[in-house]
């Protein structure tokens, strides 16, 4: 008998906001291989929309979390030791600017909105990895999302693109860290896909076109195949993999120009 890849093991989703979500795809894929799971959701708003989600999966575990709020995120874990008393996984699924700055000019950002971006994109999952941290055993695994962006300059990403490079950094630390106790930490940066906080990103129609016509796979990725590689990182199949950016981008991160059989697109219709 074939022994699913993450049975018994029990994991906090956190980022879910519909069924376009990349935690959705890690949730179904983690699911699959036979995780237990618990999510947490951002304001009353969601919880119609991601209670129904969970119940789809087996899970009536749903907790609200505003991950820039000290007291939100102690509750939070409170509450799942009042489910669980151990934890193996987490999933960090979570980021967020002001939309009017993922436009224009990075060195036009103001420091109100440079310090709320780093708040709740990289700081929130320090704050998650401490607290969760204190649940794992050894074989424990934390997961974040990471963008391109971090490490090459990509139009309208801004100051995205600043806290995804503090984030991966902090993976690192992290890793360091926890390795002592067996708990391994690390990002997965995904090509562009179509979600929430995607649509917040000017031009993000164009970025996908590019992505399918200049990637080494010729395509752009979905939410499963995020799924498939964070199983992956977080199952025992990674035990020796950790501090690490895995990028499941159809390859795009390699590439240095446009492809010769890429045509020229344009900037505004995204059209050939
Ligand atoms: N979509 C892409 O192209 C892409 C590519 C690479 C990385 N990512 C990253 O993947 C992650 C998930 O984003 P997504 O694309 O699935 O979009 P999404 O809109 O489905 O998810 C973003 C989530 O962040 C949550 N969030 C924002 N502020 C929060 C707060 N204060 N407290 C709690 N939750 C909060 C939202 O509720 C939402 O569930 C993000 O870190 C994003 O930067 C996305």
């Amino acid at each position: 008998m074939s022994m699913k890849l993450m049975e018994g093991k029990r994991g906090l989703i956190m980022g879910l906001a519909n069924d376009k979500s990349i935690a959705w795809g890690i949730a179904q894929k983690c699911a699959e291989q036979g995780a237990e799971l618990a999510f947490s959701y951002q304001g009353d708003a969601l919880k119609k929309r991601v209670a129904p989600l969970a119940e789809r999966l087996g899970s009536n575990i749903v907790i609200e979390c505003d991950v820039a709020e000290e007291n939100s995120l102690d509750r939070l874990f409170e509450e799942l030791g009042q489910h669980w008393d151990k934890l193996d996984f987490i999933v960090h699924a979570i980021g967020f600017s002001d939309k009017e700055q993922l436009r224009g000019r990075y060195v036009d950002t103001t420091r109100d909105n440079f310090a709320m971006t780093m708040d709740i994109s990289v700081y929130s999952f320090t704050a998650v990895v401490q607290r969760a941290a204190r649940m794992m055993g050894p074989g424990g695994a934390a997961l974040t999302l990471t963008y391109y962006g971090a490490e090459r300059v990509m139009p309208h990403y801004n100051v995205m693109g600043v806290a995804k490079a503090a984030l991966e950094a902090s993976v690192r630390y992290m890793a360091e860290d926890l390795g002592k106790d067996g708990i391994r930490v690390n990002a997965i940066s995904a090509g562009p896909i179509k979600t929430l906080a995607a649509s917040g990103i000017g031009d993000f129609r164009y970025i996908l076109k590019w992505n399918e016509l200049n990637s080494p796979l010729r395509r752009n990725v979905t939410q499963e195949e995020v799924g498939k590689a964070a199983v992956y990182l977080l199952s025992d199949l990674g035990s020796g993999v950790t501090g690490e950016t895995h990028h499941v981008d159809a390859g795009y991160h390699l590439v240095g120009m446009k492809a010769v059989d890429a045509p020229d697109i344009d900037a505004v219709t995204g059209r050939k």
